[in-house]
């Protein structure tokens, strides 16, 4: 039986009901989770599976194209916020699978009733779609402290709010938000899509606050991947943390039995940073100081003074004229472990070209995301010793910034995203 007519037959059987009963019944129980899962016998091609210890999207190779979200939580109805992360688990098991968000479809459905699929990704593959939601802050307490939805005594210490950085002039619009979405696929279609689809389930519960696409990925989060190039034209990505380092993963990535909350075991923090690079002001300065100012070749990746790309950076080297190899307010420099305590990142940025800024020049640069353990042992120390010194500065612009922490993977027909958190 195709699912085209079990989807007529289904919106038959519901006409009666009217359009929020469909919406309602389409998202009932988890058997569409279950429809979407890992253990699926015959998983569908191009799908990445949707349940699992740790939410998909954050070590998942990383897909060529983004759609991030940010939303205000609009309701103060709590039973009506848990009720939207049931439906959206249930259409982002359904939409990773390849399929309609809800179970009637794009033009499954009575001519009278608007579907329950926008409709623009009918007939696309799955195209490697991840969907991965976090909490932010002011999801647990609003900016008055208030204690919104009844969890304000279960936000995470980690997800404190980040400190000023020099340096910084944030748009707080495009800054902060209750809740995130970060869908990434191999076709932008499928990703707006997804994102779009979750906008319009979550109507009445949630706004969109602000929201970024994002090409050409700037990180590999796989050894199997090649390091791609961020619109400096430099490799980045080269020393990231990778899906197949396991026991680094547990120590930089995952939140670990005993971190706290326990609703947060087995999942990440996730930052973001929307950063404004001056692309126009850079490709002005010569190939050399471009080198100087990352500490890596822009041809092969490698660290200054090594020639392979994934040969260890010597922080410790110092040429003919006694000058350190990698010059000290050097990107690489600045950013490497051993400046910061051993702190590392699993990075999933993508580059991003906004149209133009009226000045002549492109509103171009890179949509900074990373996934840790703790923002407060890594990327907050990371991001001081950079915003301090770092040489790239000069060609750069933070516009915004946000926290969120993302809970663990959904496990099966009766889980939903937050369910640990609610429950
Ligand atoms: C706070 C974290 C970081 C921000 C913000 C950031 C911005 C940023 N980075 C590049 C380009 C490159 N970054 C590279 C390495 C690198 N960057 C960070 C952190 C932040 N970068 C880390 C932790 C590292 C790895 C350091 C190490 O372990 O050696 C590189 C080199 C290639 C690589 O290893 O990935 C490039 C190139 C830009 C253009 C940018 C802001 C727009
Ligand atoms: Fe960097």
């Amino acid at each position: 039986m195709s699912d085209s007519i079990v989807s007529r037959r289904r919106a038959i059987a519901l006409a009666g009901v009217g359009v929020a009963g469909v919406a309602g019944a389409a998202a009932v129980g988890g058997a569409l989770v279950k429809g979407a899962s890992a253990e699926e016998p015959h998983p569908v091609e191009g799908a990445v599976g949707f349940t699992g210890e740790h939410q998909a999207g954050i070590v998942t190779p990383a897909q060529d194209r983004l759609h991030f979200v940010a939303f205000d939580v609009i309701t103060k109805d709590r039973e009506r916020l848990v009720g939207m992360l049931k439906d959206w688990t249930t259409a982002a098991a359904r939409m990773t699978a390849g399929r309609d968000a809800g179970e009637i479809g794009a033009v499954g459905g009575i001519p009278e009733a608007p579907p329950d699929d926008t409709g623009e990704a009918l007939g696309l593959p799955p195209s490697a779609l991840t969907i991965t939601v976090g909490f932010g802050p002011t999801l647990f307490r609003d900016a008055t402290g208030k204690d919104r939805f009844g969890i304000a005594a279960r936000r995470p210490e980690a997800l404190a709010d980040l400190p000023h950085f020099a340096g910084d002039r944030l748009d707080e619009a495009i800054s902060g938000g209750d809740l995130c979405v970060q869908a990434c696929a191999n076709d932008p279609q499928v990703a707006v899509h997804a994102i779009r689809n979750l906008a319009r389930i979550g109507m009445g519960v949630v706004s969109v606050r602000w929201s970024q696409l994002g090409f050409g990925r700037t990180s590999s989060t796989s050894t199997t991947q090649a390091t791609p190039r961020n619109l400096f034209g430099f490799k980045d990505g080269t020393s990231n943390l990778k899906l197949e380092e396991t026991e680094l993963l547990r120590e930089h990535l995952w939140v670990q039995p005993g971190d706290g909350p326990e609703w947060m075991t087995g999942g990440s923090y996730l930052v973001s940073r929307k950063i404004r690079m001056i692309v126009e002001t850079w490709d002005r300065s010569s190939l050399a100081e471009q080198e100087m100012i990352v500490g890596r070749r822009k041809g092969s990746g490698a660290p200054l003074g090594k020639t392979g790309e994934f040969e260890e950076p010597d922080l410790d080297a110092r040429g003919a004229d006694g000058e350190p190899v990698l010059a000290v307010n050097s990107h690489v420099r600045l950013a490497h472990p051993n400046t910061n305590g051993g702190a590392r990142l699993l990075r999933r940025g993508y580059n991003f070209v906004d149209g133009s800024d009226g000045l002549g020049r492109l509103d171009a640069g890179l949509f900074f995301v990373a996934y840790q353990r703790d923002p407060r042992k890594q990327f907050v120390p990371i991001q001081r010793s950079l915003s301090r010194s770092d040489e790239m500065n000069e060609y750069l612009k933070p516009v915004s910034q946000a926290l969120f922490a993302c809970p663990p993977g959904v496990t099966g027909p009766v889980d939903f995203w937050g369910r640990a958190l609610f429950s």
